[in-house]
């Protein structure tokens, strides 16, 4: 048997606050509407009934009356209209207010998450989520909650209206709109909200494929790969086609039971009214009333539509809400901390660490001293953990068990201010923000004159960047062509480093992939980053690290050996047999070429 779907519609209604008022007033206003819309039939039926009943006998009509009924119409038509303006006049305040109310609360609570939580959702899944789901909720506050107010105020009160009419004629009436009910709530039962979700997500997944699909265009041009390469995108639109085709099957029968039960209801009116004509002393009554319970089922059945189609679009709305629910689930990091560190020491105590309650451990009781001023290098398999240990260090990620201790505090007793001045992190790759050089070298140091950033530039081996700028410092990066290859914006990225000036530095390999000459300037630049700093490095290459202080293995999330490049030799373990296997790479590149020189 299938669980019951936990709703996530509480989530829209808490953030409505205050505007849970006009929401309730729009709800109120369009019921009205539809009260008083039903009056204008009411009214019909009266000038109706007067013409009927004197039909032999025209000089009998009481003009003034139908007049007068005239009137009542024209206001209740107008009413009716007003009061639906009205309902969504309410609505709209509380749909736009809410939605307000909703996306600054997620950017707020996006904004106060780890650094690590950007690196799996990076902004365009960011603007995405936000977006696309507090849109959302806004058009079902906006449209579908009067609507339904709308939708479900009518029948009732057409069903009063009918029962004062004509009772035979009203239960005539229901018996198809009670078989129609039953139809619909067993599609929505059985399968048909499921459904709903299944195809949006088979659409996401397609529209997923589709951008990484145009993303890889390049690769696949490269590689002279045909579209049939790029499987996850073909099969993601097989596999939404094959679910539309399945869900316009399988809603088809019950889709037109549905109609079919709905739109059949003169087929128990009519013989229920030739019945009464039949047995009827009073056979006008009769014909009156039949022509009022016809002229109003066309829109008893637009209305029962209606329903249908909001209860699709509630679920979809849910869907939205459990995907912000769930970034409000993830954790903030709180800056709450007020100490200032004595030293640069770093302490690592026990750390163990996993991304999520349902992800495996990824470092498992580590501890480590990394002294002031020293360098400890971190090697190891891919996905070994030398990243995550250093992006806990750099407080990407908050510590839950163990501890890391900078200066003896821990980083969450750290003030804000500290954290951000304490450390500098060159990534692997860096990022430079499309404004001007000066701006981005400067980013962590907004307030530094121009000499200083010039001395950066100067110690990081940019001068020969800088000769070629139109503009020196001023020129904007993107701008009139004006780009840099990947050594050389990592050479600006450690100008921002070195202006920034932090103790601690945490080096993620910084020239796996520059080519011999960026190489060369890259290593310049970093010894004069590197400096009396401490220094956290994650090597990619062997050769890097010999100098280092203290150099650990790091294998399954554990340090398995740790020490200077001699001691690791001499213990002739992992450490020893990667450098072995790396050298053996290195000379058997010179071995070949030395052999196609001969
Ligand atoms: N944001 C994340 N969410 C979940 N798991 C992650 C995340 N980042 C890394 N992991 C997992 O944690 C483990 C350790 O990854 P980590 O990046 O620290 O390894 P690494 O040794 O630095 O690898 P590499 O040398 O390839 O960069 C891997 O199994 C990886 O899949």
């Amino acid at each position: 048997m299938k669980g019951k779907k936990k709703s996530h519609m509480g989530l829209l209604f808490k953030e409505m606050g205050a505007f849970k008022i006009t929401m309730i007033l729009s709800i109120i206003v369009a019921a009205v509407g539809a009260y008083v819309s039903l009056r204008a039939y009411g009214y019909i039926y009266n000038a109706a009934r007067e013409v009927i009943i004197h039909i032999e006998d025209s000089g009998g009509v009481d003009t003034l009356y139908l007049i007068d009924m005239g009137k009542h119409i024209l206001f209740c038509v107008t009413g009716a209209y007003g009061l639906y303006g009205l309902a969504l006049l309410f609505s709209h305040i509380t749909a736009f207010n809410t939605a307000a109310r909703l996306k600054k609360r997620l950017l707020r609570h996006i904004g106060s998450l780890p650094l690590g939580y950007f690196d799996t959702h990076p902004s365009g899944v960011l603007r995405k989520l936000v977006e696309k789901n507090t849109d959302a909720a806004e058009t079902l506050i906006a449209h579908q909650i009067p609507n339904t107010a709308q939708s479900i105020a009518l029948p009732v009160f057409f069903a009063i209206y009918m029962f004062k009419y004509n009772a035979m004629m009203a239960i005539a009436c229901i018996i198809p709109v009670v078989i129609g009910f039953i139809l619909l709530v067993s599609i929505m039962m059985g399968g048909g909200s499921d459904f709903v979700r299944k195809y949006q997500k088979a659409s996401a997944d397609m529209s997923d494929a589709c951008v990484e699909y145009v993303r890889g265009i390049p690769v696949m041009k490269t590689f002279g790969q045909s579209a049939d390469s790029f499987k996850r995108y073909k099969d993601a639109v097989t596999n939404f086609a094959d679910f539309v085709y399945k869900f316009a099957i399988s809603m088809m029968n019950a889709d037109s039971s549905y109609n079919t039960a709905i739109n059949s209801i003169f087929v128990t009116l009519i013989p229920a009214a030739l019945y009464m004509f039949k047995t009827s002393t009073d056979s006008k009554s009769v014909i009156l009333d039949f022509i009022f319970f016809a002229s109003m089922i066309p829109l008893a059945v637009t209305l029962l539509k209606r329903i249908m189609s909001n209860s699709s679009e509630s679920i979809i709305v849910d869907e939205a809400m459990e995907a912000l629910e769930k970034v409000f689930n993830e954790k903030s990091q709180s800056f709450a901390g007020s100490l200032e560190p004595e030293n640069f020491d770093i302490s690592i105590r026990d750390l163990t660490f996993r991304y999520s309650k349902d992800t495996p451990v990824v470092i498992d009781g580590v501890n480590l001293e990394i002294p002031e001023k020293s360098t400890v290098a971190f090697v190891g398999m891919s996905g070994s953990g030398k990243s995550t240990i250093a992006n806990l260090i750099a407080r990407f990620w908050d510590v839950e068990e163990g501890a890391i201790k900078i200066g003896g505090c821990e980083l969450k007793e750290l003030s804000k201010k500290s954290i951000d001045s304490l450390m500098s992190v060159v990534f692997q790759e860096s990022t430079l923000l499309k404004t001007t050089l000066a701006q981005n070298v400067a980013l962590y140091k907004p307030d530094a004159t121009k000499d200083e950033i010039l001395r950066a530039l100067h110690l990081a081996q940019c001068d020969d960047i800088l000769e070629r700028l139109p503009d020196g410092i001023d020129t904007v990066y993107g701008s009139k062509g004006t780009y840099f290859s990947g050594g050389e914006i990592q050479r600006i990225a450690i100008a921002r480093a070195i202006l920034k000036d932090a103790p601690i530095v945490i080096l993620d390999e910084a020239t796996a992939f520059a080519d011999a000459e960026n190489e060369y300037l890259i290593r310049k630049a970093l010894e004069k980053l590197l400096a009396d700093k401490t220094v956290i490095m994650i090597a990619h290459r062997m050769q890097t690290v010999r100098n280092a202080d203290k150099i650990c293995v790091i294998d399954n999330g554990k340090i398995a050996e740790s020490g200077t490049h001699r001691e690791l030799m001499i213990m002739n373990g992992i450490y020893k047999k990667m450098t072995d296997e790396y050298e053996k790479a290195v000379n058997w590149k010179f071995e070949r070429r030395e052999a196609v020189n001969a």
